[in-house]
């Protein structure tokens, strides 16, 4: 069944723990967004663990390098799932699986900025990644880009890994949503920016069951 992961970009702490609060009910996964971890870094996110110590939290730390430190951090400081980018090298993502296994945990890999999306996302397969992401940034969302032309392409070249769909969905997109029929959906602003947050979660949820 596809999982809802509302990703957490736009609040500071006390703000996430209010829209976790809002939204929980309807969230299988929750994402301590990428500009949280810059303004509040992985302290942040052991508040917000401390706080809902049953939650299935992300930690969307986007690694390039470093690997096997910045995943053990992210999972020190209370993540079950990190980020790492498709761009990186090969070693980092290979090192990143493999701490993330040992510690029985579950590793993303964020296709953010690949251009040969098809043959990476064979080799990111092959890799044992758990999820791969097809994303489309912010930067492009603002030049009218969608994610999902991209994730058709991957979706067909991958055998294993559980596929993510992100970067801009709202509930306008439901028809295309369940037509790309991820393993996981991630939505940052169409929910966290609605009027009411809550039933927009709502929505989402009852639209992917
Ligand atoms: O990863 C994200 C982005 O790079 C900012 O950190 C967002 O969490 C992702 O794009 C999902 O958010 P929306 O695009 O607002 O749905």
């Amino acid at each position: 069944m596809m999982k809802l992961q509302l990703a957490i970009d736009l609040e500071d702490i006390d703000g996430a723990i209010n829209l976790i609060e809002k939204t929980q009910e309807s969230v299988d996964i929750v994402e301590y967004g990428t500009p949280l971890v810059i303004n509040f870094g992985l302290e942040g996110l052991a508040k917000i663990r401390n706080r809902f110590p049953n939650l299935t939290l992300l930690a969307d730390v986007k690694i390039m390098d470093v690997a096997s430190y910045e995943v053990s951090q992210a999972f020190k400081y209370g993540a079950d799932i990190t980020t790492i980018l498709g761009v990186a090298e090969d070693q980092s993502i290979r090192d990143a699986i493999k701490v993330a296994h040992q510690a029985k945990k579950e590793l993303l890999v964020d296709m953010i900025g690949v251009h040969d999306v098809a043959r990476r996302a064979r080799e990111i397969d092959q890799m044992g990644a758990d999820y791969i992401a097809t994303h489309t940034g912010y930067d492009l969302q603002a030049q009218g880009e969608t994610p999902f032309a991209t994730f058709n392409t991957i979706k067909e070249n991958v055998t294993k890994t559980k596929t993510a769909l992100e970067g801009g969905i709202k509930l306008t997109n439901l028809d295309e949503i369940k037509q790309a029929n991820p393993d996981l959906l991630i939505v940052g602003a169409g929910i966290a920016t609605n009027d009411d947050p809550t039933s927009a979660a709502k929505s989402f949820k009852a639209a992917i069951k």
